[in-house]
């Protein structure tokens, strides 16, 4: 990997001290840093280069799930660590900026590559791309990448005019849009997941695949995000995003060879086919909720209008539940429901693919005697493969026996998703990154629904904190005969993984 150096907008922040610092001395541990590397740290404080790394050593301390406990290691690492002043509108600062990237560059014989990574709210997105081409600190001989964080635009107008302002100072392969889910290690695989197993190629056809269920759920609430998530909600939170991905990297069905170029060329033909839903039909195939009291693991929990800084009549959405259709050959009969939402009875993000059964081509129950086969791609937390066959033991009546396809090689040691991404983007693979053309359609598919709220023709269901959600989304799949597979039965304790949930402490 080239020498370069890390400049880190929003250094004092939460994102930084969570995920980044831990996800680059883990990078650091396993050698996956340039031999020669240089951070810079940025923000409005008044930290010295002292206080700053103290910071970061706090941080290590706190998040890591490696020991940083080895002083020698730890002081290597922070070593390369600097801080500056800097207010991101003004452009006197990033002159100070460039003055200090080129003085550490000539003190370690770097090449002038930089990274520039914006760990900042998206309001200074493109004052600050402006700003490093109006400074010069992005014209050196290297190479220049801008890594952004979400959200990227609020509907699909604002998107594209932020493109075209980041686009004056990066070109497009120069941008690596974050979207923390294509760094989890199991989603990485979803795109060649049929072509690893002989058993699952077998099953990987059309005419055995009943339905797709995509899954978010979060036992979180808002958490201290009011200000934000209440004009986001779980449509730009995470639909948009995030569960679109998941859809992506399933659906691109037929990668023999994976390169990145293509890879994302496919995911972008998968949203191409993906049917478009016109506002008026909004309310058939989307369900939209928000949480109201209730309890969740145990503990009673708020209505969502009674959580700090969120307005008593707010009419946002904490749950979303879709079906969706692409109009392709391979799954143009297969129905895909995606749902996602805040307070729900356990944190899981899975896939299920149910196939039908074309022996008994009734629809399958839930009640045990006789279900359809599955295969449930657990994605967090805890990671995992399994076939859930119907079996009939001896003696026994018949039950659902999962059959492990996959776990992670590394067992409990698996990478953070940021430690993926930013591996990634040091060595300018942008493969697991949202290419502007999969960000454009997915604003574009999720516009009508963000209109068809703002006009209440979605009608807002009420759940209670602690369930799956309005029982309008189990309607959805009870139109087509199916039911969301794996919910815990009322009575039953859920299967909770270990595994911490992505907890969010900040006021944006
Ligand atoms: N926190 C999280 O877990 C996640 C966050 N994100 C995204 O990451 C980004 C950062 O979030 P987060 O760290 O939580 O936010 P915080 O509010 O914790 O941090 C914001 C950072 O921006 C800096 N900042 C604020 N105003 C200015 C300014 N005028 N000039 C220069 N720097 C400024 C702050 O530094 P200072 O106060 O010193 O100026 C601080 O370092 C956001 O886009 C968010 O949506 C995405 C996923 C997860
Ligand atoms: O981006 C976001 O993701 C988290 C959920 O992430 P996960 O990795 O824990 O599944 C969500 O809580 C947050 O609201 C959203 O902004």
């Amino acid at each position: 990997m080239e020498s370069s150096t890390f400049i880190l907008f929003g250094a004092t922040g939460d994102l930084a001290k969570r995920k980044i610092y831990p996800a680059l001395y883990h990078l650091f541990v396993e050698q996956k840093l340039p031999p020669t590397f240089s951070l810079i740290g940025l923000g409005r404080r008044e930290w010295s280069d002292e206080l700053f790394r103290a910071n970061v050593k706090q941080s290590l301390l706190q998040f890591s799930r490696r020991e940083a406990k080895d002083p020698a290691l730890l002081n290597a690492f922070l070593r390369a660590f600097r801080y500056c002043i800097l207010d991101a509108g003004h452009i006197e600062d990033y002159r100070k900026l460039l003055r200090l990237i080129e003085q550490r560059e000539a003190e370690l014989g770097l090449s002038p590559n930089r990274l520039f990574y914006l760990s900042v709210g998206p309001e200074f997105f493109d004052t600050i791309a402006a700003n490093i081409r109006e400074s010069g600190l992005g014209s050196a001989d290297g190479w220049k990448r801008l890594v952004i964080e979400k959200p990227f635009g609020h509907d699909l107008q604002s998107a594209r005019d932020l493109n075209r302002k980041l686009n004056q100072a990066f070109e497009e392969h120069e941008i690596f849009r974050i979207d923390h889910y294509l760094g989890k290690p199991m989603v990485q695989k979803l795109e060649v997941l049929h072509q690893t197993d002989p058993v699952l190629r077998e099953l990987w056809t059309n005419r055995r695949i009943a339905n797709v269920q995509i899954t978010a759920n979060e036992t979180v609430g808002v958490e201290e995000r009011a200000g934000y998530y209440d004009h986001a909600g779980a449509v730009r939170d995470m639909f948009q995003n995030h569960m679109l991905q998941l859809l992506m990297m399933l659906a691109v069905h037929f990668p023999n060879d994976n390169t990145s170029g293509n890879a994302r060329l496919k995911k972008k033909k998968v949203m191409e086919v993906l049917e478009p839903l016109q506002k008026q039909e909004a309310s058939a195939n989307v369900i939209r909720g928000q949480y109201k009291e209730g309890s969740v693991q145990g503990k009673p929990v708020t209505a969502y209008t009674s959580e700090p800084g969120i307005d008593h009549a707010s009419m946002n959405d904490t749950f979303i539940a879709a079906k969706l259709r692409i109009d392709d050959s391979f799954w143009g009969e297969t129905p895909f429901y995606i749902r996602t939402g805040k307070r729900m009875r356990e944190k899981s993000t899975r896939i299920v693919i149910e196939f039908k059964d074309t022996e008994t081509p009734a629809s399958p129950t839930k009640d045990g005697s006789r279900a359809p086969n599955l295969l449930v791609i657990e994605i967090g937390p805890g990671e995992g493969i399994t076939l859930h066959f119907d079996k009939k033991r001896p003696g026994q009546k018949e039950q659902v026996i999962p059959i492990p396809v996959d776990f992670p090689a590394n067992g409990d040691d698996v990478p953070e998703a940021y430690e993926n991404l930013i591996f990634d983007a040091l060595r300018g693979d942008p493969a697991f990154f949202a290419h502007w053309d999969e960000v454009e359609l997915s604003w574009k598919w999720v516009q009508p629904i963000l209109e068809a709220f703002e006009e209440n023709l979605v009608p807002l269901r009420p759940y209670a904190a602690g369930t799956y959600g309005p029982v309008e989304s189990d309607k959805l799949l009870a139109e087509d005969g199916f039911h969301w597979w794996l919910d815990a039965e009322p009575e039953q304790e859920p299967d909770i993984k270990k595994g911490e949930h992505y907890a969010y402490h900040t006021n944006h």
